[in-house]
């Protein structure tokens, strides 16, 4: 896995035109990547009970395998679109984290994942987050008159996205210029 968020730390930055290490950089030596495994059990009303709230990720990025049971949506332009599943791919979604160090060209979506009546549903999303104590902000490439810089710099996000997460609110707003 950490080969595998070198080629895509890499392959985000030279998307962007920025030099290839300048994220790795930022999420730093000792950058964590966390993995939790997602059980949705089935559920007779699936029209009232979400297998996870509504959230935007805390991480710089995630990257996640599902089965073959759809759940997983996004949120864009007021709809909820499902994602698809395909088999033995990653999915890659960015996190707040990568929102701020590319001064907000990458979003973090929001997403949430729905239960289903006849299906139970397994994931596992691994958690791509910098490195603790270690400040990262945007990108200076990604400055300029027509972007102006629209985060500060901060650290130890994921700890602050807990938090807000927890009580039910977003937290990017805390990084915001
Ligand atoms: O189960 C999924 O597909 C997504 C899980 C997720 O969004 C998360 O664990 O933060
Ligand atoms: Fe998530």
């Amino acid at each position: 896995m950490k080969m595998f968020t070198e080629v895509v730390s890499k392959a985000l930055a030279k998307s962007l035109k920025l030099e290839e290490d300048c994220f790795l950089n930022q999420f730093g030596e000792r950058a964590a990547l966390q993995a939790r495994f997602n059980y949705y059990l089935c559920c007779t009303t699936p029209e009232l009970v979400l297998g996870l709230k509504s959230h935007a990720d805390g991480t710089g990025y995630t990257v996640i395998l599902q089965d073959d049971v759809e759940g997983l949506q996004i949120h864009k332009d007021e709809h909820w679109f499902t994602v698809p599943t395909i088999s033995d791919a990653l999915l890659v979604l960015m996190g707040d984290q990568m929102e701020i160090m590319t001064n907000g060209v990458f979003k973090a979506p929001v997403h949430r994942v729905v239960t289903n009546s006849e299906r139970e549903r397994i994931s596992v999303a691994m958690f791509y987050t910098p490195e603790p104590n270690k400040e990262i902000g945007p990108e200076e490439g990604l400055i300029n008159e027509e972007r102006p810089k629209l985060f500060k710099k901060v650290k130890d996000y994921g700890d602050i996205h807990w938090e807000y997460y927890q009580q039910e609110k977003e937290a990017l707003h805390v990084a915001k210029v």
